[in-house]
């Protein structure tokens, strides 16, 4: 079975005719985006905002009418991965890169859906490194402010070369033994001159759609209370 098509298309029953959408980043939500392509081609009635160039490409090719973000105050729903999630609904996400535009667009999302599959469902944060974006000048004075919060902090490399997220900036990946207080580790990192966003997702997610390798998908919806 595969668990990421499972909770990818799983999410896909939350969308409405009418909809503006913010589209998410990854191999999980791909399915989701697979979906959607099929049900626009029946009739739905949906605008999408993609948060990186691969989603946009992908879903101008799967027919999916797109629009910018400077166009839109609010979205109806935003579907997408991470890489790591918590049973209090707290959020690893930027293993692809793309955390910036995932975090923007599911901030203006009335509701977030998070589509994982089964491994990447854990008690605490923090196994995941924690993907950091910043600014590419003076890139190891940031590093080294960023390691003061206790964490290895280690360059994204690609074919040898530092990797470039869609903002042209470099993302850091921060080896932490246990991110503890995962409010103050967010706002920490964002005040650090050079940081441009981190890829923690602190009370975000509403929905937790988790895929099983056993064919069984789980929705999880975090209480509002
Ligand atoms: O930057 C990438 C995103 O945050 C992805 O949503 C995340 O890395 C999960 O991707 P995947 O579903 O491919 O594991």
């Amino acid at each position: 079975m595969n668990a990421k098509k499972l909770a990818g298309e799983k999410a896909i029953e939350y969308v409405k005719d009418g909809m503006h959408l913010g589209l998410g980043t990854g191999s999980t939500v791909y399915w989701s985006l697979v979906k959607l392509g099929e049900l626009i081609r029946k009739g739905l009635d949906i605008k999408g905002v993609p948060t990186s160039k691969n989603t946009e490409k992908l879903s101008m090719e799967l027919g999916i009418p797109l629009v910018s973000l400077s166009s839109i105050n609010e979205l109806d729903l935003t579907i997408d991965g991470a890489d790591e999630a918590s049973t209090n609904f707290e959020l690893i996400k930027g293993g692809g890169g793309a955390l910036l535009r995932e975090k923007m667009v599911a901030s203006i999302s009335k509701r977030f859906i998070i589509v994982i599959d089964e491994t990447k469902y854990v008690t605490s944060l923090g196994q995941f490194p924690l993907p950091v974006e910043i600014v590419q000048f003076g890139w190891e004075v940031t590093c080294n402010q960023i390691s003061k919060l206790g964490c290895k902090p280690k360059l994204r490399m690609e074919n040898n070369a530092p990797f470039i997220t869609d903002n042209k900036n470099y993302i850091v990946d921060c080896y932490f033994e246990k991110i503890q207080d995962t409010k103050e580790v967010n706002n920490t990192l964002n005040m650090i001159p050079g940081v441009v966003e981190n890829g923690l997702f602190v009370k975000m997610a509403d929905v937790i759609v988790i895929g099983g390798s056993n064919g069984n998908v789980n929705t999880l919806l975090r209480s509002k209370l």
